[in-house]
């Protein structure tokens, strides 16, 4: 048996042949880290067996570093998360990636910089460097810095001139990650400071209270984030929260929910009750494209109006004619639909703890029939270890995730990185949680539920499984 460094470089040489091997015959390219993201530039990732050679080679790459970088360095890689991101920060909101694109490739001297954005050059060359020793930047020249692939994921594509006068509509009709990692770099940043005194005090430790969680403490209230943005003197942190929560939906299509379930199984008239369905923009699809079903959208009555305005500008007769109902509930009450197919909740369980998530299924399964199915999407988060269930042939379909070859961590490791990172925010601004399999199958069965299978998007271990359960 060869040494774990050997068996480590062998997983890369060989995924190295292929992804260049894939590349070739589709005619796609290696990303170069010195030049912007564009499209293009991921194009080589569609393949998934170009996909899962990535995937392998960087998994390797930083399991090699894990092995071989002095532990105390290792370390403080992570200890120094909150460092990174204080770097990051300054030169996101100093919109540094902007003047950067704006004078091309052959970079910017810092002094230059800080002419432009009015930061002070001494502390933004510092702060450069640091991202730029982690690729972040790139200095070209002493104290001359340039964006990379990874900066430029920064990018409003927008005039620095523009968002420098007017930093307040700097992320208006743009992709929305910059908006997203602005957010994140403030409020869960700083709800991140106060995580251990939530945990270290008795009163919050084990509270499920969405009140209860760390971003209350650190910004010295009892609302929610729900109620501090909606506050009017927070109208430029909600603004921004929305934009972000746009790019996020942008990168999910709407219409993965026709391949989340068998929706051709059902006979027509069929009751599909999206419970928490927002506007409706899930349900939007499935109208379209499945006409003989009946959809009900539930969400709170705030939700229900906006919804009744996109509905009539968008799919006026889907109402008109019954096919879609928009209804005014609070999933915490008696469900009033007592004759669904489907109930469809999407992205509602990360959103709260236990506690709340078995008080609506608990209200849903008294309002099932013998024959509803009960429909979720969510991110199943994988262990970091072989789950051994995959091992025996009377778990639940697709319950498993495909998992990397040995001796790579099972969920391909920080390359996976993203499904946790949400773990984490969830906690820090909700008190609620992304869950592994086995813990949404422990709240369903707590409430009478049997799961029966879930459906993976190819290729793709965490982000928005479709879950199936049948009242037990
Ligand atoms: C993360 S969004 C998901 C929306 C939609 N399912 C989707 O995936 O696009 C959560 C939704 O739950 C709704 N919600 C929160 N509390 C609720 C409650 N008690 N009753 C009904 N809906 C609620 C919110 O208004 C919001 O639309």
């Amino acid at each position: 048996m060869s040494s774990p460094i050997r068996q480590l470089l062998e997983l890369i040489t060989e995924s190295v042949e292929t992804l260049e091997k894939v590349c070739a015959k589709n005619g796609t390219a290696i990303p170069n880290l010195y030049e912007p993201f564009a499209p293009p530039s991921e194009a080589f990732r569609v393949d998934p067996v170009a996909a899962e050679a990535a995937s392998v080679i960087s998994a390797a790459a930083l399991h090699l570093e894990a092995i071989l970088t002095p532990p105390q360095v290792s370390l403080y890689r992570m200890v120094g998360g909150h460092f990174k991101s204080t770097a990051l920060r300054a030169c996101l909101e100093s919109n540094v990636t902007e003047i950067l694109r704006e004078a091309g490739p052959q970079g910017l001297h810092v002094d230059d910089i800080a002419a432009q954005n009015g930061q002070d050059p001494k502390k933004l060359g510092r702060f450069l460097r640091y991202l730029a020793t982690n690729h972040v930047y790139r200095e070209l020249q002493p104290n001359i810095f340039t964006n990379t692939r990874i900066s430029s994921m920064l990018d409003t594509l927008k005039p620095s001139k523009e968002i420098l006068a007017d930093p307040a509509r700097k992320h208006d009709n743009t992709m929305g990650l910059a908006a997203l990692a602005s957010h994140h770099l403030d409020e869960a940043f700083k709800a991140s400071a106060y995580s251990w005194e939530t945990l270290a005090d008795p009163k919050t430790v084990r509270s499920e209270d969405p009140t209860a969680a760390p971003f209350g403490r650190a910004f010295k209230t009892t609302d929610t984030l729900w109620d501090f943005h909606a506050r009017p003197e927070e109208n430029i942190r909600h603004h921004r929260f929305g934009i972000g929560m746009k790019g996020i939906q942008a990168l999910q299509p709407a219409d993965a929910i026709l391949t989340a379930f068998d929706w051709k199984s059902l006979p027509p008239g069929s009751v599909v009750v999206d419970v928490g369905g927002g506007i409706g923009s899930v349900a939007m699809p499935l109208a379209a494209q499945f006409p003989l079903l009946k959809l009900i959208v539930q969400d709170l009555p705030g939700v229900i109006k906006e919804a009744q305005e996109v509905w009539s500008a968008q799919m006026p007769n889907a109402i008109k004619l019954g096919q879609v109902k928009l209804e005014a509930h609070d999933f915490f009450k008696s469900q009033p639909q007592t004759n669904a197919s489907v109930f469809f909740m999407k992205q509602i369980f990360h959103d709260w703890s236990d506690q709340y998530c078995l008080k609506f299924l608990k209200q849903l399964r008294a309002a099932a029939t013998p024959k509803t199915t009960l429909l979720l999407m969510e991110s199943v988060m994988p262990f970091a270890c072989h789950d051994p269930s995959a091992d025996s042939n009377d778990g639940v379909p697709g319950a498993v995730p495909k998992e990397a070859p040995a001796p790579l961590l099972a969920n391909y490791g920080a390359v996976n990185e993203m499904g946790y990172n949400a773990d984490i925010d969830m906690f820090l601004l909700f008190n609620s949680q992304e869950r592994t399999i086995l813990h949404i199958d422990e709240l369903l069965r707590n409430t009478g539920w049997k799961m029966t299978v879930v459906h993976r998007q190819p290729g793709d271990s965490t982000f928005l499984q479709s879950i199936e359960a049948v009242p037990v």
